[in-house]
């Protein structure tokens, strides 16, 4: 036996206090160091049995704490999420108690309209309130007023600005039902009788309360077309609608290049004001293909506003609105009602082996369409040990395994063989790539569960995690993705319906099923 190998195992044994049943965590940590290394090393001819028996039980010992760490990473994440509904909550009553002491103050702020765009070039770093009445109030969605504070630290902010988010309500709507179609504000559960009336998957309809009054428009990058249509588009919301705009700021310097008139442009400076932009912007545009459509929700880390993509690519399967028709596209969206598909996103956190006694995650990850985890450079196969809500699932050996939404169903899940899913249905697809197994074939998950997929100890390789095809991350041998369906869905417009659009995205997109009919001519059924 080697001197390393005799080390691990003299440290094992010293770091295990068996006795009374108590786990000392940090000995463990150096434990299951010293095992992995033991488990790296060749097998030595006559390796004790006992050791063997040792190691597999270090094992599990490694994995129930990393379970624990998993544990307390998601308890973190909702703790932060009730902190954060808690700190709107405080906001809106602080407000609430401002207002009432001032009446005639806010009622004059209210009834000024639209807000001053000249000094506005750079988003200020206001804190931004929410005055409405608690989210779930109107219906799935609500949003009210929203009132900029002050800032003390840029001079060319103006001072006491309401900057008013537009309010609007969703409801479910019954296709082919009279009247005005708009029917419940919102789904209960609470009604003491258990019926299904009610279904998730009938059209979502979104009715503004206010008028929209700030844009957020994003673009495809080194598209003349696309930089075409966006400096008109500009024009026309600022000249026809009064609207406040708001570019990325590569899109600012390239209006500003083309013309100074331009200048009412805003933008932002860095992540900060980009993790605002929800609390502000109305409405977000998005000229480019379904990558843009992508880009725009990675940039909100929390709720997104509404989302009215113009096909400007090549596929355009997320984007419904034609360029050309962009004056009656926005004169009927800024209008309302619009059909709405509130696309589910996943959240996905790494969890490194070291995190085991850290009890740390890194910043969680939202995903539109999927989060893929494969082999990367590696020509070994990828050894993933997959488990849902705890209950084991598989062991993926192949090339990879992609855990997409149902949205993401049309991308790269279709490519691995994967099921086309309405994207308002509410699930996790589960799909190998290249499984090397004659009998794997991809689930469908419910929403509610949490995945993970562990990087076992005795794997040959590293794995690679994407999110979205971007941000490679490496996952090594005891690294783990843990994977459940985040709170804030993608709220985009539909050019019809959410049925409609998917079907005619498979049709014009994908030629789904396109065959040429076969003739009446030729043999039949005898009566
Ligand atoms: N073998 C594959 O099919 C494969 C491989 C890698 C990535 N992808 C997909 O590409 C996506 C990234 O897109 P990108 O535009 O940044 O990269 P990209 O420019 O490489 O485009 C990928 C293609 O996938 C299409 N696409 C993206 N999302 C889609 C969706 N939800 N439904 C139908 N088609 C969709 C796009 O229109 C584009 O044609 C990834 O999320 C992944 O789903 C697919
Ligand atoms: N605003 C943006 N900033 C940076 N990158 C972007 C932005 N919008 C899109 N991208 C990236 O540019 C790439 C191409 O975008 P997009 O998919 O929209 O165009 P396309 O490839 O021409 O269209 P399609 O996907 O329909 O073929 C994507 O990888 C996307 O992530």
């Amino acid at each position: 036996m080697s001197p390393s190998k005799f080390d691990a195992s003299a440290s094992n044994g010293n770091g295990l206090q068996q006795e009374n049943g108590v786990l000392d965590s940090l000995s463990l940590f150096h434990t299951e160091k010293a095992v992995q290394e033991l488990l790296q090393q060749a097998p030595v001819q006559g390796l004790d049995d006992h050791l063997i028996e040792f190691s597999e039980a270090m094992r599990t010992v490694a994995k129930a704490l990393r379970r624990a760490a998993e544990g307390k990473a998601f308890a973190q994440a909702e703790a932060a999420e009730w902190k954060r509904r808690y700190e709107l909550e405080r906001a809106r009553n602080l407000q609430l108690k401002h207002k009432d002491s001032s009446p005639e103050e806010h009622v004059g702020d209210f009834d000024s309209g639209r807000i001053g765009n000249s000094a506005h070039q750079q988003m200020s770093n206001q804190e931004t309130v929410n005055s409405g009445k608690g989210n779930m109030e109107h219906g799935i969605c609500s949003h009210d007023v929203l009132q900029d504070g002050e800032s003390d630290s840029d001079p060319s902010v103006v001072y006491n600005r309401i900057m008013r988010k537009a309010s609007f309500k969703l409801s479910w709507w019954c296709k082919g039902e009279d009247s005005d179609q708009h029917k419940h504000d919102i789904v209960s559960f609470e009604r003491g009788n258990i019926t299904t009336a009610e279904r998730s998957s009938k059209q979502i309809s979104l009715k503004w309360e206010s008028c929209p009054q700030t844009v957020l428009i994003l673009t495809k990058p080194n598209s003349v077309s696309v930089r075409i249509l966006c400096s008109e588009m500009v024009r026309w919301l600022k000249e026809q609608k009064n609207l406040n705009i708001y570019v990325e700021p590569r899109v600012r310097v390239e209006l500003l290049a083309e013309s100074s008139s331009f200048s009412f442009a805003q933008t932002w400076k860095d992540d900060t004001e980009i993790s605002l932009l929800h609390t502000k912007v109305d409405v977000v545009l998005t000229l480019g293909g379904d990558g843009t459509v992508l880009w725009a929700a990675s940039m909100f880390k929390g709720p997104v506003p509404p989302v009215v993509s113009f096909s400007l690519g090549s596929l355009g399967f997320m984007t419904p609105f034609h360029s050309e028709h962009y004056r009656e596209c926005l004169d009927s969206v800024l209008r309302g009602p619009i059909s709405i598909t509130l696309r589910h996103r996943l959240q996905c956190h790494v969890i490194r082996e070291s995190a085991t006694n850290e009890y740390q995650t890194e910043e969680s990850i939202l995903v539109l369409n999927e989060v893929t985890i494969d082999r990367g450079i590696s020509s070994f196969l990828t050894n993933l040990e997959c488990y849902c809500d705890n209950s084991f699932v598989t062991c993926v050996q192949g090339d990879g395994l992609i855990l997409s939404t149902t949205s993401g169903s049309t991308a790269y899940s279709l490519a691995a063989g994967g099921s086309m899913v309405h994207p308002q249905v509410p699930g996790i697809l589960f799909t190998p790539i290249c499984p090397h197994s004659l009998s794997f074939r991809p689930l469908i998950l419910p929403e509610h569960v949490t995945l993970r997929v562990q990087v076992p100890f005795n794997s040959r390789g590293s794995a690679w995690a994407s999110f979205d095809g971007k941000d490679r991350k490496q996952l090594a041998a005891g690294d783990a993705l843990v994977c459940s369906m985040a709170p804030w869905p993608v709220p985009t417009a539909c050019q019809v319906d959410s049925t409609d659009d998917f079907m005619r995205s498979i049709h014009e997109g994908l030629h789904w099923n396109l065959r040429k009919t076969q003739s009446f001519d030729g043999p039949r059924d005898s009566v």
